[in-house]
């Protein structure tokens, strides 16, 4: 219940409770937006009844990339020759089988693109060839002249805007003088090329998001009568968002009343084409599939005019995602950016789905935890039911699809910065040097790294990781404290130790019935360190030959407790070097110590020279 005496801010579902201040501005804001509500409102789509809210996507539309026409005429420098044709070969490698190739009656470089598809190999005979045309005599004729002979399949594909702003202002036709302009265009195409067999014809209604939707009927219905559209020789009806206005629900309406209500619609091909002006064109397409349509337009990646067509690429990748075959290939995305890049001289932003440099990348601590142990029970349950990994339903969290899907590896999943916790850096330094950390030494290293990017805000790489890690427990504190171990004899008789301490005095024990760590602490203990190992992990750093042992101690000493490391191509010489390493910190703690416990960290800083080590006999 919302108390009269409080203010409330109005929202699209009512007044909620909200503090004076934000009441206020909410009131007014110097934005101008009272401008835009009769110019581009959206239009009135008389369907009261839908059923595309209930649909579901279950197979991939026909794709038709139009990034070297829409695309391309959206470049400050349009591609030349070498980039189209690279870019062409790149779209039929992946699988395109139907290819919007230029507007030959706009330059000489789109005409010869098309003579060059016309005389040579570069199109395979299973790919269907459009060529894009206004509707004006000469530049259909021109458009026709450049396909000729052909051996593929062709799209003349004509359009005109519809929409009234566009008739008031841009071609200044009312509706019956555009239908008749658009006809005769139509009759045109049917005139130059109606004789040719591997010809077909696609209309689109420029703007038909924003034509009113009984005229879009009217004219498309007119079109495919005059082309004789039929089920053996379709007609593709083609309805841009030109600009994007409205929500996508209301794209969606349109595209199910020109479904339902199309006369001969059996021998049409409903076809889409949606721009990104409010940066939903995805959504766009996907709702207007779900509506009725069989055939979507766009860019691979999204370049096109002003904020760019729809993008191709993360359609397909979004189904792929839900278990929908796109029948497009991504299994080497990089390689696809760069051909992209390369050919419209635009680079992608690093969050662009997908494909963007960061779209794999956690940096956050639950994320990361999430992650790790999302990939650990991958890997588990590859185990347990005998199959390959890239074979197993995917579930690990945050990460919509599996990088190796789209041919990455998973170096770039887990990036450390002050945002991290100790799964992250676990996950760095297990998948780039093999090292494997315990939880509880996790925990206590997370706390080093937290102060490391705290004081220098940047991300750290493995390498530094690895530093770090051993500044903190490799390096014992200095000055040295602990007696230096000069003989270690183990044998099944038991194990003798020798302590040399700074007076030079050499301190000789025998252990018998216990293992070398307890045997190091016992001796430890007799000259006046006294140090308990509650917990001993063993892991290795690197691979094969060039691999290290190290140890890994949780340790309490009178004062103290903490971790430490040792290092070494022997596991007993790693061993009994984190046992010295461990009672350095507590004698340096023991010497601090005016009272009480204190961690690993308050006994000392550490010196970086990993010489300085005080173990030499084992
Ligand atoms: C939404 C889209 O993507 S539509 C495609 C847009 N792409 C391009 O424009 C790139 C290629 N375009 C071009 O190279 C040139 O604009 C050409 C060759 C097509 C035409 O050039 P020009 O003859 O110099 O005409 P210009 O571009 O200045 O103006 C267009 C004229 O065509 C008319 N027109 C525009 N669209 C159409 C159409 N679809 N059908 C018929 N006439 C049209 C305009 O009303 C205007 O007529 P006007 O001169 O009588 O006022
Ligand atoms: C004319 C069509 C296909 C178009 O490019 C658009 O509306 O954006």
């Amino acid at each position: 219940m919302v108390s009269s005496a409080f203010p409330t801010i109005d929202t699209p579902h009512g007044a909620v409770p909200g503090d004076a201040a934000a009441w206020n501005r909410q009131r007014r804001s110097q934005m101008p937006s009272h401008r835009y509500r009769d110019v581009y409102s959206r239009v009135q789509v008389p369907l009261t009844v839908r059923a595309w809210p209930d649909a579901r996507l279950t197979t991939a539309p026909l794709w038709v990339p139009v990034d070297l026409r829409d695309g391309n005429q959206a470049l400050a420098e349009p591609m030349d020759p070498a980039r189209k044709r690279r870019f062409f070969e790149l779209m039929v490698a992946m699988g395109y089988k139907e290819i919007e190739v230029g507007y030959p009656s706009a330059s000489q470089t789109d005409y010869d693109f098309v003579r060059l598809i016309a005389e040579g190999e570069l199109a395979p005979d299973d790919v269907t060839i459009v060529v894009f045309t206004p509707a004006r005599r000469d530049l259909i004729q021109r458009t026709v002249d450049s396909i000729r002979g052909i051996r593929n399949q062709v799209v003349i594909h004509m359009y005109t805007a519809t929409a009234p702003t566009w008739r008031d202002l841009v071609l200044g036709h009312d509706r019956a003088e555009l239908t008749e302009l658009i006809l005769a265009g139509a009759r045109d195409v049917l005139e130059f090329a109606g004789g040719l067999p591997n010809v077909r014809f696609e209309f689109s209604p420029e703007v038909f998001n924003l034509t009113e939707p009984d005229y879009a009927l009217e004219v498309c219905d007119a079109v495919t009568r005059l082309w004789d559209a039929t089920r053996e020789r379709p007609v593709i009806l083609n309805l841009p968002a030109t600009v994007e206005v409205a929500t996508p629900n209301v794209y969606a309406d349109q595209i199910e009343y020109m479904h339902r209500n199309l006369a001969r619609r059996d021998a049409v091909i409903l076809s889409v084409h949606p721009h990104n002006d409010r940066g939903t064109g995805i959504a766009c397409a996907e709702l207007a599939v779900l509506a009725g349509a069989q055939r979507v337009e766009g860019c691979i990646f999204g370049n096109g005019e002003r904020t760019g067509n729809v993008d191709l690429a993360t359609l397909a990748l979004n189904l792929h995602a839900q278990g929908v075959d796109p029948m497009i290939d991504f299994s080497d995305i990089d390689e696809i950016r760069r051909t992209v890049e390369h050919a419209n001289r635009l680079e992608l932003h690093p969050r662009h789905p997908y494909v963007g440099d960061l779209v794999h990348t956690a940096f956050s601590g639950t994320h990361q935890d999430a992650i790790k142990k999302g990939f650990a029970e991958h890997r588990a349950r590859a185990l347990a039911e005998g199959k390959p990994e890239r074979e197993l339903e995917w579930r690990v969290p945050y990460l919509p699809v599996d990088p190796a899907d789209l041919g990455r590896g998973y170096e770039a999943i887990i990036r450390v910065n002050s945002q991290s916790g100790k799964g992250g850096i676990a996950y760095l330094l297990e998948t780039e040097y093999g090292i494997e950390l315990p939880r509880r030494f996790q925990i206590d290293f997370a706390r080093h790294m937290q102060k490391h990017t705290d004081s220098s805000g940047a991300e750290v790489t493995a390498a530094e990781l690895l530093r770090i890690f051993e500044d903190a427990y490799l390096t014992p504190p200095a000055p040295r404290r602990v007696p230096e171990l000069t003989a270690f004899d183990s044998s099944d008789k038991g194990t003798a130790i020798t302590l040399r301490t700074a007076d030079g005095r050499e301190h000789t024990s025998d252990h018998d019935g216990v293992g070398p760590a307890e045997a190091l602490t016992e001796a430890l203990a007799r000259v006046g360190i006294r140090i308990e190992v509650l917990g001993l992990h063993q892991t290795s750093v690197g691979t094969g030959n060039d691999s290290d042992a190290i140890t890994l101690i949780e340790y309490r000493g009178d004062s103290v407790t903490g971790w430490a490391a040792g290092r070494d191509r022997s596991v007993l010489t790693a061993t009994l070097s984190a046992i010295v390493s461990a009672a350095e910190t507590v004698a340096a703690a023991s010497a601090a110590a005016v009272g009480g416990s204190v961690t690993a960290d308050e006994a000392g800083e550490r010196e970086s020279d990993s010489d300085s080590s005080p173990v030499r006999a084992a």
